[in-house]
This record gives structure tokens, C-alpha cells and sequence, in this order.
């Protein structure tokens, strides 16, 4: 069995970050692991608290997973500060990490910061230069790449400059705009829009967690990138589309249609 590991921070409300990402793993029959960067108190209305972990605690659930199952993939999500961020940079080159996969969480739908401000340049330092794929939402890659976005040429001006100073490969998902729901893969030397219907469903919490979570099992299953993407993007909006309305705010997606 393919084993896919998530660094991320807990949702309680089980619509974000670990909680999509183990249900995203197991759907896709994987086995999936978990370490933990902080524990968020959240729900479909707003983020109402943050817990980091001690950096030294993120550190020993990463030594602790890769002495004893390797993973075949990795995913990570939120990260909340630099100290935490240096002891995953510092692991993951240690373990020689295959197949890793950065959403650069920083703000939730909801508005609230889940990345530090001082925490941004290690970011951009540590962990995007070790990623196979970095999967920035629209406002991440206005921040990243340090241009305004506002239509689907600005999106491929962001992603070739952010192409040009990561290792790998850049996602730009388009799920902040209005119109469509299409996302931009730069690659190897390739620009892919990758199309899908926009489903009107208000309830979009976690699609950037499932979305980069998916990827992660397509990649450990040996498909190159623009396969992977392209299947996570299907994944999502089936998952989307088999609309759950749960929470009186923007809720989960529902990860059991395929079950
Ligand atoms: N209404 C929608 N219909 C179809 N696909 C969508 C819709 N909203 C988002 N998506 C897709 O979901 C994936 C995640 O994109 P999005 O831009 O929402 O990420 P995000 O902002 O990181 O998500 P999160 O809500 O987890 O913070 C992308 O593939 C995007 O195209
Ligand atoms: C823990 C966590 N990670 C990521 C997001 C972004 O969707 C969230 N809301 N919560």
C-alpha cells in the first residue's frame, strides 16, 4: 500500500487541513500519516484560535514517521511560523523526502492569518526550493510573486516568474475567481490551464487542502504532474459537486461520493 504523509494544522471542524487531507488519502486507498504544526479551533464561520507546536514536538513526529514507514509522498499545508518551517526544511532534506508537494497556506477563506507576516521570506526560502509542486491560491501568488492578479494573463506572468526561482512546478488554483474555476500548471517547460466547471456550491472549505492532498497520492502513485493535477482537480469538483451542507457558514466538501 502507497503511504502519503501531511504536515498541516488540525481542523476540528474536519473541513481543513489534516482532517481533509486523511479523508482525501484514504478515498484514494493510501494510507495516511499526520504530523501535526498547530491545532486550529475553526469551523465553517472563522478560525477562532491557533496552538502552535513546539518546533522540537513537529521535529520528533517527522523523525518518528520517517524511521519507521517511509512515505511515497508529502504533503504540507499550514505551517504557522519560521522555526516551525526550518525544522520541516531541515528534516525533509535529512530523509530525503520524495515527492513533496507545499500548499503555502496563508490566510483561510475566512480571512484569517494562518502564516505569520515574519514567516513569509522562510517560506519562500526553506520550503518552496524543496517542493516537487507549490500549489498557491490567487492571493498566495500575488503575495509570492509580487504581482497584482487580477485576470488569467496576470496569472501566467505570476506563474512563469514564480516557475523561474522554484525548483518544481507551480499550481496557481483559480478557485478566488469570479468566472471560471480553472487552475494554471507551469511545468518542465509547459504552461497548462487545467479547466473544470465552476459548481455553484457556496460550501468550498478545504478544496486547497484536498486539492494539494490528491496530488500528493497521484504523484506517489508514479503519474507525472499534469496527470496529477488533473486527476486532484476531478477529485475536487466531485467532491464539489456532491454537494454537502453541513455548518452555517462556507462548509466541507464531501469526500464520500466515491465510496
Ligand atoms: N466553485 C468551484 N467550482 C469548481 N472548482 C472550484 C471551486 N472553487 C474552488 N475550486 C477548485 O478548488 C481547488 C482549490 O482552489 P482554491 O483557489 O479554492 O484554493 P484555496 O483558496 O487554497 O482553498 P481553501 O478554501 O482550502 O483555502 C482548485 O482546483 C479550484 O479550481
Ligand atoms: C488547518 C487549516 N489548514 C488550512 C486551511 C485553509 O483552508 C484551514 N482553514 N485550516
Amino acid at each position: 500500500m502507497l503511504k502519503v504523509l501531511t504536515i498541516a494544522g488540525s481542523d476540528c471542524s474536519g473541513g481543513a487541513g489534516i482532517q481533509a487531507d486523511i479523508k482525501t488519502i484514504t478515498v484514494h486507498k493510501q494510507y495516511a500519516m499526520s504530523v501535526i504544526t498547530a491545532v486550529t479551533a475553526q469551523n465553517t464561520t472563522g478560525v477562532y484560535g491557533i496552538m502552535d507546536v513546539e518546533p522540537e514536538f513537529v521535529a520528533k513526529q517527522i523523525d518518528c514517521v520517517f524511521c519507521d514507514i517511509k512515505p511515497d509522498a508529502v504533503k504540507i499545508g499550514m505551517v504557522s511560523n519560521k522555526d516551525i518551517i526550518e525544522v520541516i526544511a531541515d528534516k525533509l532534506e535529512y530523509y530525503k523526502a520524495k515527492h513533496i508537494v507545499v500548499d503555502p497556506v496563508m490566510v483561510s477563506t475566512s480571512g484569517n492569518r494562518l502564516l505569520c507576516k515574519e514567516a513569509e521570506e522562510t517560506l519562500k526560502t526553506r520550503l518552496l526550493p524543496i517542493a516537487e509542486l507549490i500549489t498557491p491560491n490567487i492571493p498566495e501568488a500575488s503575495v509570492l510573486s509580487e504581482i497584482e492578479i487580477s485576470k488569467r494573463e496576470e496569472m501566467e506572468e505570476a506563474g512563469s516568474r514564480l516557475k523561474k526561482w522554484v525548483t518544481g512546478s507551480v499550481l496557481i488554483k483559480g478557485g478566488h475567481s469570479k468566472e471560471q474555476a480553472d487552475d494554471l500548471l507551469c511545468w518542465n517547460n509547459n504552461i497548462n490551464w487545467i479547466c473544470g466547471e465552476r459548481v455553484a456550491n457556496p460550501n468550498t472549505h478545504g478544496t486547497g487542502c484536498t486539492l494539494s492532498s490528491a496530488i500528493a497520492c497521484n504523484l506517489a502513485e508514479g503519474n507525472n504532474i499534469y496527470e496529477s493535477v488533473k486527476k486532484a482537480k476531478e477529485y475536487v469538483t466531485g467532491a464539489l459537486n456532491a454537494k454537502l451542507k453541513l455548518g452555517v457558514g462556507s462548509g466541507p466538501l464531501n469526500h464520500s461520493y466515491l465510496i
